[in-house]
């Protein structure tokens, strides 16, 4: 049960609701509308985004409504009771089209747009930007440590160190990003993930020594158990107890699964470690790391060849270091028939207008070319054009086409089939496989090309003409 559920309306903010109730009281509340959600930056200094949160949104907006204590709590704080005596039967009741949860997707796309009328769409931004923003950060977050980890087992340990409750939806997204399991229990069970740990110092701390500690766990769980080697010394005690464990398991017809690097240098240790368990027979004895890693250690540790066998990443992958949020918008792009745009000096920022779609060029080795954003009715078009920059332009006839838009909810009902954040996952490596390495790598990656058609660009332009007065290039 998520924290919210029971006040779910009031999961947003006031400007929402008053906005709300002056489109009530003037009498527009029923005129037409549609948003996009899109975002400007990539997080991470990466070069793309994994679209996460869309079930978790779908969810919510199907759940959402005013009880009667809200209602009563609106009232309170001054809202007019014509208006609360709306939202007591108040059910969005509008469509939502979007990308696939788990798409790979870039600055300015318009991944998800809502449509219906004025109120019922401003009324969801803000609960559908605090799902989407932060399932798409930490999602983005977990494919690149996946990324760096290769086909290695990841852990995510980050609960105790995320923004307090958005830990349960980090879970959540980490494991549709690319990690195997979560040590998170609720969201295990509210989720459908794989729930798994090991065990802290604490465990060790609390028997008279590391022998009796490791022996009592190892008796209680024989076929599960990985011990935490870096109490008081990992190659003079930690390892040794290990091992000495591990051999009267054997006797008993059981195995050790792992050990547990913590602290210190984890390429040395793990070599060491590796070593010693090699020559103690213990070669299926897998090694654990863990202590504030991200996806730039992991790929030093690897490169290093450090002997780790599985990851435990907790901190940066949480709480999305070194960005602490993506910086997802929601914008009016058309009301009352007409597109809309909102208009800035600053070129990159001005909205695209309309009803729109997004398309994907891929090329014969099915390797991303680049996307192309169109009005949703448009036919095909040969070039994309820079968003911002005149002069430039890609042809695209040569590729194959993808429309990565589909409908999410239709008439306030979610029509998409239920995926488990696995099946999400797997969605999300195989686009992976197609963004080729450039966009990949951590330092410096090539942008990648995300283009508007003609049509597209010059509504744009007349209409940001008609506001600025003036030609916008
Ligand atoms: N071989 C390595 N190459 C690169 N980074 C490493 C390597 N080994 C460990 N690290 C990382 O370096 C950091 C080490 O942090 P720190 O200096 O706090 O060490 P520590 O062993 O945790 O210290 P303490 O003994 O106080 O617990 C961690 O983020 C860890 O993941
Ligand atoms: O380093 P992170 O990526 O955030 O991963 C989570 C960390 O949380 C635990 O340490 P903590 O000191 O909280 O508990 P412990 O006593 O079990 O070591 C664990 O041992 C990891 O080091
Ligand atoms: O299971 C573990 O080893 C674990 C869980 C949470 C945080 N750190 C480690």
């Amino acid at each position: 049960m998520l924290p919210i559920q029971n006040n779910i309306g009031l999961y947003t903010d006031h400007y929402e609701l008053t906005m709300a109730q002056g489109y009530f009281l003037s009498n527009r509340h029923l005129k037409r509308a549609s948003f996009d959600y899109f975002f400007r930056k990539n997080p991470y200094k990466g070069s793309y985004v994994v679209f996460s949160g869309l079930s978790s949104l779908l969810e919510m907006i199907e759940a959402f409504h005013f009880s009667p204590e809200d209602c009563d709590y609106l009232l309170s704080i001054g809202f007019q009771s014509s208006f609360v005596d709306y939202l007591r039967t108040f059910r969005f009741q509008g469509n939502i089209h979007a990308v696939r949860e788990g798409e790979l997707v870039f600055p300015y796309e318009p991944t998800l747009r809502v449509e219906g009328t004025i109120l019922e769409t401003q009324l969801i931004e803000t609960l559908l930007l605090n799902v989407l923003n932060f399932e798409s950060l930490i999602a983005t977050k977990a494919s690149r440590i996946r990324l760096a980890a290769g086909d290695r087992i990841l852990m995510e340990f980050g609960l105790r160190r995320a923004q307090g409750l958005g830990g349960v939806h980090a879970s959540k997204a980490a494991v549709s990003g690319g990690f195997n399991s979560t040590s998170n229990v609720f969201s295990a069970y509210y989720f459908d993930l794989e729930s798994s740990g090991t065990m802290a110092h604490s465990w060790i701390q609390s028997f008279d020594d590391e022998l009796e500690a490791f022996r009592t766990y190892a008796k209680h769980y024989p076929d599960e158990c990985t011990l935490l080697v870096d109490t008081y010394d990992t190659l003079k005690s930690g390892i040794p107890n290990a091992i000495t464990v591990a051999r009267e398991l054997h006797q008993q017809g059981h195995e050790l699964a792992a050990v547990r690097l913590d602290s210190g240098d984890l390429t040395y240790l793990s070599k060491k470690a590796r070593r010693l368990l090699d020559d103690a027979g213990l070669q299926h004895v897998k090694i654990v790391a863990s202590n504030q890693l991200d996806e730039i250690i992991i790929q030093s540790l690897l490169s290093q060849g450090a002997p780790i066998d599985i990851f435990g990443v907790g901190t940066s992958l949480a709480a999305g270091k070194e960005d602490a949020a993506l910086d997802g918008v929601y914008k009016l792009a058309h009301f009352d028939g007409t597109p809309s745009i909102k208009v800035s000096e600053n070129i990159a920022k001005m909205t695209l207008p309309g009803i729109k779609a997004i398309h994907r060029f891929v090329d014969q080795d099915g390797l991303f070319g680049a996307d192309g954003i169109s009005f949703a009715d448009e036919p095909d078009y040969e070039f994309i054009h820079h968003p911002t920059d005149p002069h430039k332009q890609k042809e695209i006839s040569k590729y194959t086409k993808e429309s990565l838009i589909q409908e999410a909810m239709h008439d306030g009902k979610n029509i998409l089939s239920k995926q488990t954040p696995a099946e999400v996952a797997q969605y999300t490596q195989k686009r992976l496989k197609q963004l080729t390495e450039e966009h990949k790598r951590f330092l410096n990656p090539h942008v990648y090309k995300v283009g508007i058609s003609e049509k597209l660009q010059q509504n744009r332009n007349d209409l940001a003409k008609q506001y600025l007065k003036k030609d916008l290039f």
